[in-house]
């Protein structure tokens, strides 16, 4: 057993959000932060060096230094989190993840149980909606009644919204685990299913009781303006998202498809209108930030996901659908999604696959549920033919 008395903190996956946000904010907060990845570079090289700097990408550039970290690679973290000095589990490895990781974290936290651990909290910050249930549904496929038993009574799993963009640009500085962020930030999580208080507080932690109004405004405006002006990026042939946005073409469909989907989460949330189209206007500065060079293969990654139906192309499609309102730009949008031809992202080549055999109607039918002959599968397809011709 680790006896250390330092609060720790165990973040699996030291990627761009890993370092570039939870992981740092944890170290900041007084958590000696333990990164648990897949990748053996990136964890010899995190064990190797005593700091890593954060770099604010803006017009005014400024750096935090990180410090008070380690790594592990997956075989070595089962211990870690049986220690009760482990106080916080968190994750930032994409969606498709959670369920390789479970295993793993079902062993910890069975291991935890028999060392006597004391409670502690999982959060999973990836950018689908509840994920961190989703995540704890895996673990108890690994574990016996009794410790799930232990587990509902020690082990909070609480759903997060997570909002900084960090991109995947190499940074030429000396150290490679150094990464680009932009200034913004916002971490929320549902302080209804935390077992025990996060306790040293985390910095810039937001806790809520609200966060389904907090995920769906994140993952329904951000994440639809980004996505939108990733695949459109994509199709006119820009590299960065904020090339993407000075292409008078994609800035006029993004900002409309935000305004579509804003009307109805305003209803549906009773957000302040004026509140949220300052959000929006908030957003589109954000994507047009020159130094962040965001590739827009990076935000356009997994095509499938983003298709999801509760995602953040379909999910507020539907949202304004169910309200009446238009979805002319956001059916643009989506309709860009079909020609993100990309050979070495696996779902991009899944859905040309089907693009190719199925012909594009029955494909966008069964990807986004709007019936052939109906109003929005035109509008998806006009759109796709129309972009296509470009
Ligand atoms: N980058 C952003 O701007 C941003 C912002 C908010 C949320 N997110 C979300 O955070 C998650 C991660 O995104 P990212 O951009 O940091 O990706 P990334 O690819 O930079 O990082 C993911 C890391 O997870 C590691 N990993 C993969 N499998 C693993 C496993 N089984 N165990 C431990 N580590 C494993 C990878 O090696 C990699 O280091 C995604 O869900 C993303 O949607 C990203
Ligand atoms: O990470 P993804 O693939 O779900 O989405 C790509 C980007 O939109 C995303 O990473 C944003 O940069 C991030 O959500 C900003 O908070």
């Amino acid at each position: 057993m680790i006896m250390n008395q330092k609060p720790r903190a165990v973040h699996f996956g030291a990627g761009n959000i890993g370092r570039g946000f939870i992981g740092a904010l944890l170290a900041e907060s007084g958590y000696h932060v333990v990164f648990s990845d897949v990748n053996n570079k990136v964890v010899d090289e995190l064990n190797k060096r005593d700091t890593y700097e954060v770099r604010i990408l803006e017009a005014d550039e400024g750096s935090e230094e990180i410090t008070d970290f380690s790594a592990v690679d997956s075989h070595n973290v089962i211990a870690e989190l049986a220690d009760p000095n482990v106080r916080i589990v968190t994750t930032a490895v994409g969606p498709p993840i959670l369920e390789k990781l479970a295993p793993t974290l079902a062993k910890g936290l069975q291991a935890r149980r028999s060392a006597g651990g004391g409670p502690l909290n999982v959060i999973a910050c990836e950018n689908m909606v509840n994920q961190t249930q989703t995540l704890a549904k895996h673990v108890h496929t690994h574990l016996s009644p009794a410790d799930i038993e232990w587990l509902n009574q020690h082990i909070g799993f609480a759903n997060c919204s997570v909002d900084r963009i960090v991109p995947s640009v190499q940074l030429d500085d000396e150290n490679p685990l150094d990464v680009g962020v932009e200034e913004f930030s916002e971490w929320a999580v549902d302080q209804t299913a935390l077992k025990s208080e996060i306790h040293p507080p985390v910095n810039g932690m937001k806790l809520t009781d609200n966060l389904d109004g907090y995920i769906e405004r994140k993952l329904f405006t951000l994440n639809c303006g980004h996505a939108i002006s990733a695949y459109l990026g994509y199709v006119r042939q820009h590299h960065t998202i904020d090339e993407a946005m000075s292409d008078p073409e994609i800035s006029r469909v993004v900002r409309g498809a935000l305004h579509e989907g804003g009307v109805a989460l305003v209803r549906k949330h009773k957000f302040e209108e004026q509140d949220h189209a300052a959000y929006i206007e908030r957003i589109l500065l954000r994507f047009a930030n020159p130094k962040l060079k965001d590739d827009v293969k990076r935000v356009a990654r997994q095509p499938l996901r983003k298709l999801g139906r509760e995602d953040r192309l379909l999910g507020p499609a539907y949202l304004a659908q169910g309200y009446g309102m238009p979805i002319d730009n956001l059916a643009h949008g989506i309709a860009a999604v079909f020609l993100f031809d990309m050979p070495d992202d696996e779902e991009a080549v899944q859905l040309q696959e089907k693009v190719k055999t199925h012909g594009i109607d029955k494909t966008v039918t069964e990807h986004t549920g709007f019936e052939e002959g109906g109003d929005e599968h035109r509008k998806v397809v006009d759109a796709y033919h129309g972009l296509k011709g470009k």
